[in-house]
């Protein structure tokens, strides 16, 4: 069965003056990723669960919620108990992550498990058989707008590898530094979900740019499975 291409703006790029017109502005995208930062995980400070609270009220697009925060063990139910689609948490950060990843679903949500870049795979395969997302950061996490580390398609080929053979049941995201450029390499290691920010939000129609991204991934996967079948 095909793969079919899911694109995640971030909200990061936006303007946070006008959060419902963003929401607005990206009719048609799969989900919609919000970037919780507390300053304390990453260099930066964003926004909490009251306005994810007030994004969600805007939006009937799936709320993908990535928690770049301390102690997510405290925090995350409650942006599943809000609404979000799937609440991602770092593995760099949580204390109990099985109990976190049961915790989540039982609050109505996909439970979704990131690794920066420099964290490898091969320890938390065990434990993602936990989750439902891998969220492979191809960024530093903390700023929008930064370059894409394909080093870490690595990752991406060895968890897509673990999907295909039935090991790991995760969809498996990216996020940093994807645009028209980067998206078809990552689409070829084996991405399902593709989050960009600046490549969406820096274009003169946002929908229009989550569409031809889509498309980009989508010939990259096919193009990818011919290769493999010749
Ligand atoms: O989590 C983050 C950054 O830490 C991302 O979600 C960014 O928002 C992606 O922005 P671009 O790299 O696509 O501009």
């Amino acid at each position: 069965m095909p793969r079919t291409p899911m694109i995640a703006p971030s909200i990061l790029s936006a303007d946070f003056a006008r959060l419902a017109d963003a929401t607005q502005a990206v009719k048609g995208a799969d989900w919609l990723h919000v970037d919780v930062m507390d300053g304390h995980f990453v260099p930066n400070l964003t926004i909490g669960l009251p306005v994810v609270k007030a994004v969600l009220a805007s939006t009937d697009i799936p709320v993908d919620c990535h928690l770049m925060i301390d102690d997510p063990d405290r925090w995350a139910v409650g942006y599943a108990e809000a609404g979000a689609h799937n609440v991602t948490v770092h593995v760099e950060a949580a204390a109990d992550p099985v109990k976190l990843a049961h915790d989540i679903r039982a609050a109505g949500a996909m439970a979704g498990l990131s690794i920066k870049p420099r964290t490898p795979f091969e320890p938390y395969v065990e434990l993602l058989t936990h989750y439902d997302t891998l969220l492979v950061m191809s960024v530093e996490p903390g700023f929008g707008g930064q370059e894409f580390i394909a080093d870490v398609l690595d990752k991406v080929r060895k968890a897509r590898a673990k999907v295909d053979a039935g090991e790991l049941r995760v969809l498996v995201e990216i996020d940093g530094g994807i645009n028209a450029d980067t998206i078809e390499q990552a689409a070829e290691a084996g991405v399902d979900c593709f989050v960009a920010g600046s490549a969406v939000y820096g274009a003169a129609d946002p929908a229009k740019a989550v569409g031809a991204l889509r498309e980009r991934a989508r010939t990259a996967m096919r193009q990818a499975r011919e290769t493999r079948t010749m």
